[in-house]
Formats: C-alpha cells, structure tokens, sequence
C-alpha cells in the first residue's frame, strides 16, 4: 500500500523544504510536489516530517525486570514521543554477554517491538566489571556496540582489553564513565544544593577522571568511542580536544541535563538520575557543547523504575527517569523557541546525528527506509506522567507547559502511532 504525506514541511539534505513525500514497501519512495492515485493520502500541512528521532540510550528492562517496563510498554513510548530506532542497554537479566543470553532478549523484541529496537552487548562478562570480557564476537552481528551501561568500567587493563577487542571487531565501545572509589556514597550533584539541604554529593571528577582515561586509551588501541549521559564542563572539554586531535571520539548528553540545574532540585526521587543533574555552569558548557559540535548526540537514557523504587526521595530511590515521551517538546520549548538552537539543529542532535554515527538512518531521501515522525510543533500542552505509555511515571518535567507534539509515527513505512489530532488513536493495533 503507498502511502501519500501530503503538505507539510520535510527534513531533508539538512533544511525543511515544503514537499510531499511518498511512502512505498518500506522505504521513501518520492519528495517533492507529487500526485499519485491509490494511495492513502494523509494530510500532513502546517506539520513537520523529520526523519524519526533515533535514541542510541534506553533501559527497556526486559529480560528481567519487566516490573519496571517492558520491550513492549518502552517502545510504545519511544514511538509516541516520535522514536523510530531506540538502542537498549544492557543492564539486564540475564545480561546481553553471550550469544545465548543475548538471543534471549532478541526474541523478546522481536515479540514485543513497536519501533526498531538493537541491542547492545555488554563489555564484561555478567556485566560485573570482572576480567573477564563478554564474547563480543559471537554477538558482533546483533549489536549496535558494546556497554557497561550503569557502571563504569574500573580496571584500566580491562578497558583496554575490550578496546582492543572492538576495535578489531569494528564495532564501538560506549561507556558509562563513573569512578567508584570517588563517589563516597553521593547520590545528588556535589553542589549548593547538596550543601543547603545536607545531601551527599557526586563530584564531577567522578565522571571526568574516567572520561580522560579512556581517551587515553583510545589514544593506544585507535577503538571507536562513544561516552555516555555527559553531564559535566570538564568532560564536553575533554571530547573536545579529543576530538581536535582527530581521535574516533563522540559524546552525547540528555535533556535534564540541558535544561536543569542542581537548583532545580526538589526532595523527590524523579530528580534522581546517574549522572546527577550539575551546576549552572556544567549546563552552560552543555549547550555550547551542543551548539559547537562538540556533542553530537541528544541521548534520553530513559531509564524507568516502579512508582515505589521513586518514591524515596533523592537519597532512597533509585536513579534513573524516563525521557522518551518528553525530549523533543522539553528541547524544543526550552531550546529551539528560546533561540538558543535551531529546528535543524536539534534534528541533528536527536536523528541525524545518532544516525550517522551509529548507522541507524536519520534521513528522509528516495530510497532510504520510511522511518518519519510528523510533529505538530504548535501544538501545547502540559506534560503530565499518568498519560505516558512507559510504565515509568518519574520525570522531573512533571507539569511542564510544552509545545511541539509527535502526531504520527511511520517505521519502514508502517504507521506504528497517530494520535487522534490526524484521527488515530495512539499506538496502531494496540
Ligand atoms: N541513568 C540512571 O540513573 N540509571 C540507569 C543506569 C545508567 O544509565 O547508568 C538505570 O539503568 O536505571
Ligand atoms: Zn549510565
Ligand atoms: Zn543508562
């Protein structure tokens, strides 16, 4: 069946241009002013098609803690919020490490999956951090790169080792950067808000100490590298310089991070997160970060826990919050209204730009896969946590007045969301 996206603004070769764009057996089949007869025309004027937004950090929790959400409740948020490939970490139960244990969770997405949705392998076997690297060979094929995702990597000699590993293997390594030995039990940003309120702080050396030693080892094995969830000045320095030296480096941050301080704080656990939300300053070197370059990669790291594990506070619930469904309205609204970032930009940071460094789309053009979202960007409304599809309900955008909705949500041509603003009524076939 072709299907017609008639009048609205398309993201494509960098720039919205006025076009139609036809969609046929998966892929982009036409841009530009077309009539075609038999196909399903949905008129899509005064909207915005962007290539569908690519997520290279998510927590899907399956297999294993299906309580907190599932392959299924995850991607139905990913496609809501406009995601069309989301790539999972793999903090999990059991842990992506073996080709056994990761075809586990492969047969779960391809059950459960609304949106693309690939793995990533761990780096250590168990995930434990221990000698032992996983059997990344045997999972190469299936994965997007490698992860610890959730701690850091402590031995140097063990990141060097699965460098080297994924370098052979032609694959990246994507590190959650956190040194253990520094963290004395924090759980908020080091900062005047910990000071005020009596809270233990997470120094930002603990995230940069490890950003600079694995550069270091980058420098020594030439591996692919990616860090994860940047949240301090000093690291957005140090891949900038990495990166000036030519070294395969790359970064990404979240939302939270761009948008909030540790001001912003208030005593609930839908402010908790690792890494914590920082100082003003960390913030403002995040968003020259992103408009320089320097960060190239808006990541959610939606990370959803039960309504009990987020009802402790900051110092008893667990870190993480969900992200998907708020990304693109909170970054537009705060970002892209308040000029601080262009519309193509932000494109960039949550499609293009994942999609190019990871190979996972980011492009509207013939030929390419028919992944879209159409954003009605006049649309406002208020954020509010009991409509999320995730079964995550913690985010510290609780309330928000936003604008900027995804109204449709096409992967390999296939309407997988369309809300009831284009006479859908959310995720198809639920
Ligand atoms: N970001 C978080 O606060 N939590 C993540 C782990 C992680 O991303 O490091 C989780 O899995 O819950
Ligand atoms: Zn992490
Ligand atoms: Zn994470």
């Amino acid at each position: 069946m072709k299907k017609l996206l008639k009048g609205g603004k398309v993201y494509t070769g960098g720039a919205f241009v006025r076009a139609d764009v036809l969609v046929e057996d998966g892929v982009v089949a036409g841009v530009g002013d077309l009539s075609v007869s038999q196909a399903e025309t949905v008129d899509v004027s005064g909207k915005h098609l962007l290539p569908g937004l690519v997520d290279v950090h998510v927590h899907f929790r399956e297999p294993g803690f299906s309580y907190k959400e599932t392959i299924a409740t995850g991607s139905s948020a990913a496609a809501r919020g406009g995601y069309t490939t989301v790539c999972t970490m793999p903090n999990l139960n059991p842990a992506p490490d073996t080709a056994e244990h990761l075809g586990v969770q492969l047969e779960m997405i391809r059950q459960g999956a609304v949106v693309k949705v690939v793995p990533y392998g761990t780096i250590t076997m168990r995930q434990n951090g221990g000698g032992e690297l996983s059997d990344m060979a045997a999972m190469r094929d299936e994965v997007v790169g490698f992860s610890d995702d959730g701690r850091g990597v402590q031995e140097d000699a063990v990141m060097e080792a699965a460098m080297r590993e994924a370098a052979r293997l032609g694959k990246p390594i994507v590190a959650h950067c956190e040194v253990n030995s520094l963290l004395h039990g924090g759980y908020i940003h080091d900062g005047e808000y910990a000071r005020l309120h009596g809270h233990r702080g997470i120094c930002s050396e603990s995230e940069w100490k490890q950003v600079e030693r694995d550069i270091e080892l980058v420098r020594r094995t030439g591996c692919r590298y990616h860090v994860c969830h940047v949240s301090t000045r000093e690291s957005v320095e140090l891949v900038r310089r990495a990166k000036a030296e030519g070294l395969p480096v790359s970064c990404e941050t979240a939302p939270h991070y761009l948008v909030l301080t540790d001001m912003d704080l208030r005593e609930e656990g839908r402010f908790k997160m690792n890494p914590p939300i920082r100082s003003a300053e960390d913030r403002a070197a995040l968003v020259r970060g992103i408009q320089d370059g320097t960060i190239e990669v808006v990541a959610t790291d939606h990370a959803p826990h039960s309504e009990a594990e987020k009802a402790k506070g900051l110092a008893g619930s667990a870190f993480g919050i969900v992200g998907l469904e708020t990304a693109f309205p909170v970054l537009y609204t705060r970002l892209v209204l308040e000029d601080v970032l262009s519309l193509e930009r932000l494109v960039e940071l949550m499609s293009v730009g994942p999609g190019r460094l990871f190979g996972l789309g980011g492009t509207i053009a013939p030929g390419a896969p028919a992944d879209i979202a159409v954003f009605d960007l006049g649309a406002r409304y208020r954020i509010e946590s009991a409509d999320f599809l995730s079964k995550g309900h913690a985010t510290p955008f609780e309330g928000w007045e936003v604008q900027g909705r995804n109204v449709m949500t096409l992967v390999d041509g296939r309407e997988v969301y369309r809300d009831a603003s284009l006479g859908g009524c959310g995720i198809v076939g639920a």
